[in-house]
């Protein structure tokens, strides 16, 4: 933007609560952003889309004072701004939830909230008692939705995914801010979770304050947001108001000509054969009592409300929250699941959609993330490169994941990226049987496409996939059938005319099908 320009929107009579224009951004040879553009009114809530990779984060990060531009300009009420760091931005009323989540892990949920801006005693001291209640009175926000442990003197390491997204949630809502910028704040939380965060949007909205949010979750955008900017290859494609587009023309502007895989696709029911891995009566933290078998060739769901034993199960399954009662068995071999390296080697594979916790070698290549599984199940120490660049070429690149080389570090991906090498990471070990954990967490819809296409292949040769999904539209369309959660149990197995939106609802909520 010229001077000139800056002036007139400096001086404009309708000026948005944040304009930003031209924005560039360069991290080595990745150009992130090449013209990112943004309008957002006061009192709306506004969703920013595009495949992974194409700049939403960084864009935020620069609105929010993370991250410096190489050029374009920022508004805000009219009046250009330079944030230098995120407190300026803070002051100029802007807040940010972190996507990889800026929490303290040893600190406790109010003093995470508090953060930076901590009530003092008039001695000076940290005001515990009312840090503690503010915390309480935001925590009283998710009031129903959120389980018991999150109180303000918990310790943000010991919460589970979903309130750990809850309190970064409430540390932002916790700066009275103008603009709330949420980056995939939705990705580890339930539907009713969600539901709640967008009724507190809606009525921040109606005090005027505005919310940027992105989301891989069309349903949500065309639930709540007013208008819609979408994103592709570092640049704005398209600015448009909800009530006038649809689903379809915003696809389109995400993917420009790329292919999508059709997520609806038909496929013949597996083999009936001998079960490949049965479990009868496990328990263990969450589980109470599960039995099930998985045939080869079958793509079984877990559903019902987030954090009914459905990841405890996957995570017992697979050594890492061993079962402390029941029976496991694999291709008829009763089988002690008490390590992940033994069950890696006996062909099973765990992909967990929590990459922060559970997924990332940080710090580590792209290509050690590659090949992480594989060494275990190979039992290999030693890494030959020119042996295995192929194979982890092969598996980055069959979800069209962005990345400069292998030899990059990790953490310059983008999330949506890093998932997809975590996934990758899985394939390459030639699983047999499949656990996936919420595995499509902030991976764009392209991705989803091609990830369920790489799951129907691996069943058509015979591997058995067990997937937790907190989005039903996935159970719905790529399970044969689901096996439905409530309180470490299963309550209800829906497949063919049962396995509907409706059906899988009443049975999360408590009733049988
Ligand atoms: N610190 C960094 N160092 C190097 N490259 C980076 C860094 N941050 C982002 N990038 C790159 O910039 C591009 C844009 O990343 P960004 O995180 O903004 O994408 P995104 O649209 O938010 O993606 P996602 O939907 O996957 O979260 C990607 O190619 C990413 O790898």
């Amino acid at each position: 933007m010229t001077p000139g320009e800056a002036a007139t929107a400096a001086g404009g009579q309708d000026a948005a609560l944040l304009d930003a224009q031209g924005v560039g951004k360069r991290f080595g040879a990745v150009v992130a952003l090449s013209d990112g553009r943004l309008r957002v009114e006061a009192g709306e809530i506004h969703a920013l889309l595009g495949a992974n990779g194409c700049g939403k984060s960084t864009l935020c990060k620069v609105i929010a004072g993370t991250v410096a531009p190489d050029s374009g300009t920022i508004a805000v009420g009219g009046d250009v701004v330079q944030f230098r760091n995120p407190r300026d931005a803070e002051q100029a009323g802007i807040a940010l939830f972190y996507q990889e989540l800026s929490l303290i892990p040893q600190l406790s949920v109010a003093a995470n909230i508090g953060l930076g801006r901590e009530p003092r005693t008039g001695l000076g001291f940290v005001d515990r008692r009312r840090l503690n209640s503010e915390a309480e009175a935001l925590i009283a926000l998710f009031a129903g939705v959120a389980g018991a442990e999150l109180k303000p003197e918990a310790i943000v390491a010991d919460l589970t995914p979903d309130l750990r997204q809850i309190v970064e949630i409430l540390k932002v809502l916790a700066r009275r801010p103008r603009l709330i910028i949420l980056d995939e704040a939705t990705a580890a939380l339930d539907g009713r979770q969600s539901a709640r965060l967008f009724e507190i949007l809606r009525a921040r909205k109606a005090e005027g304050v505005s919310t940027l949010m992105i989301s891989h979750r069309l349903d949500e955008v065309f639930a709540v947001s007013d208008r819609i900017t979408v994103m592709r290859g570092g640049a704005t494609v398209a600015q448009l108001v909800t009530a006038g587009t649809n689903r379809d023309q915003v696809v389109r502007h995400m993917v420009g000509d790329a292919r999508i895989h059709p997520v609806t696709s038909q496929r013949m029911p597996p083999a009936l054969a001998e079960p490949r891995l049965t479990a009868q009566g496990v328990r263990n933290a969450r589980v109470h009592d599960v039995s099930l078998s998985l045939r080869p060739g079958e793509i079984v769901g877990l559903g019902g409300l987030q954090g009914q034993g459905q990841s405890a199960l996957l995570q017992g399954l697979f050594g890492a929250l061993p079962f402390t009662a029941g029976r496991v068995t694999i291709a008829g071999e009763t089988v002690a699941l008490t390590r992940t390296a033994d069950a890696i080697r006996r062909g099973l594979a765990y992909v967990s959609g929590d990459r922060g916790r559970d997924a990332a070698l940080t710090g580590r290549s792209i290509f050690e993330n590659l090949v992480a599984a594989l060494l275990v199940r190979e039992k290999r120490r030693l890494v030959r490169p020119s042996e295995l660049d192929p194979l982890a070429t092969r598996h980055a690149d069959s979800l069209n994941t962005q990345y400069a080389g292998l030899d990059a570090p990790i953490g310059t991906l983008s999330g949506g990226n890093q998932q997809k090498i975590f996934i990758a990471r899985w394939l390459a070990t030639g699983p047999r049987v499949l656990l996936l954990d919420d595995p499509t967490k902030g991976i764009d819809l392209a991705a989803k496409g091609d990830l369920l296409a790489i799951m129907r292949k691996l069943a058509d040769e015979g591997a058995s996939i067990l997937i937790y999904s907190s989005e039903d539209a996935e159970l719905i369309e790529w399970c044969d059938r689901v096996l439905v959660f409530n309180s470490g149990r299963i309550v209800t197995e829906l497949a063919g005319p049962t396995l509907d939106h409706f059906h899988l609802a009443r049975a999360a909520y408590g009733e049988a099908a």
